[in-house]
């Protein structure tokens, strides 16, 4: 896979207590990591995949920087605790983009997934724009032809543009007409979105898909009505896609995105809605986008997404 290289040796690192206690490890010290992408010889539940990717951002007129996403969130995750429970990562590199090719990229990322999943793996990715849905979205769909995928979305936008060539604004409206030439139900949710950040003609799309709709609002004054909303939606799926767009949060809790959000659902309530998700036992695949460390301040942004994905790798356990 020409698009396809290994994570740099070095990124993996962090204290080392194993001095005190042979069980006080990190994530740096049981991740496995490969040379080759071969994922059926990989020992580990998760295959962690980074998607090295500015064009879709760029394609849409956004602020780039998602491409160094992988590396830097690699490394805000290293040195964070391994528990006993947690499910074992084994991380199997990055799909790049050469030559501004956003279309091959996504294919390359589409057939690493559906790679991963056949392995009997559940995928994590981190990076890019949310262009990054459209590849690992089709990875999925193709990796369970039978079964009723469900795509949650947390983001503050649909994602469903109208637009001449793929960008990170339009993910959710090809993955829709993938699902219409498929003869397949195309079932997505998009919770915590910003009526203010979204069109009426994004809207109209959405109402049209009969797109689960969870404003930002609702999750803020009431976490458990918008857990009731979610866990309806999941009740009909057989698995769940679940990618976490960063700009969810509020821009001062998160200001390493391309449009970071005036309000947004702050990361402690965000946390009630992904834990009935992971738990759901229907969690496929998982991403983390939008992040772009060029804009971080002090590695907040960064802290916070790796947070979040330790915690997902933790309940996904
Ligand atoms: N990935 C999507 N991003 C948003 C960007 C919105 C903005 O730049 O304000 C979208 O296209 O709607
Ligand atoms: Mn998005
Ligand atoms: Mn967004």
């Amino acid at each position: 896979m020409k698009q396809w290289r290994p994570t740099s040796s070095g990124i993996w690192q962090g204290r080392d207590d194993t001095a005190e206690a042979d069980n006080a490890r990190r994530l740096f010290q049981t991740v496995t990591c490969s040379t080759t992408f071969c994922p059926e010889q990989q020992a580990g539940d998760i295959a962690l995949l980074g998607f090295a990717c500015d064009e879709g951002v760029k394609r849409n007129h956004g602020r780039t920087g998602a491409a160094e996403a992988p590396a830097i969130l690699r490394r805000a995750l290293a040195n964070m605790a391994s528990h006993v429970q947690h499910a074992r990562l084994t991380d199997l590199g990055d799909i790049c983009v050469a030559q501004d090719n956003l279309e091959e990229a996504q294919q390359a990322l589409r057939e690493a997934v559906l790679a991963c999943q056949r392995a009997g793996k559940r995928t994590l990715v981190l990076g890019g724009g949310h262009e990054t849905a459209y590849g690992h979205g089709l990875g999925v769909l193709d990796a369970f032809p039978q079964e009723a995928v469900g795509i949650i979305n947390l983001d503050a936008h649909l994602d469903l543009r109208h637009a001449p060539q793929a960008t990170s604004g339009t993910p959710f409206r090809q993955l829709a007409h993938h699902c219409e030439a498929q003869q397949r139900t195309f079932r997505y949710a998009c919770c915590g979105l910003s009526m203010a950040a979204n069109t009426q003609a994004l809207l109209d799309e959405a109402a049209y898909r009969n797109v689960t709709i969870v404003e930002d609002l609702r999750c803020l004054s009431s976490p458990a009505e918008a857990i009731a909303q979610l866990e309806q939606f999941m009740a009909h799926l057989d698995r769940i896609y679940l990618t976490i767009d960063l700009d969810v949060l509020p821009g001062w809790e998160m200001p390493a995105v391309s449009a970071p959000a005036a309000l947004g659902v702050p990361c402690a309530i965000l946390m009630q809605l992904l834990a009935p998700i992971c738990r759901s036992g229907k969690l496929q695949a998982v991403d983390l986008v939008e992040f772009n460390p060029s804009r971080d301040r002090d590695g907040q942004g960064a802290g916070v997404a790796a947070r979040i994905a330790w915690q997902v790798i933790r309940w996904w356990g």
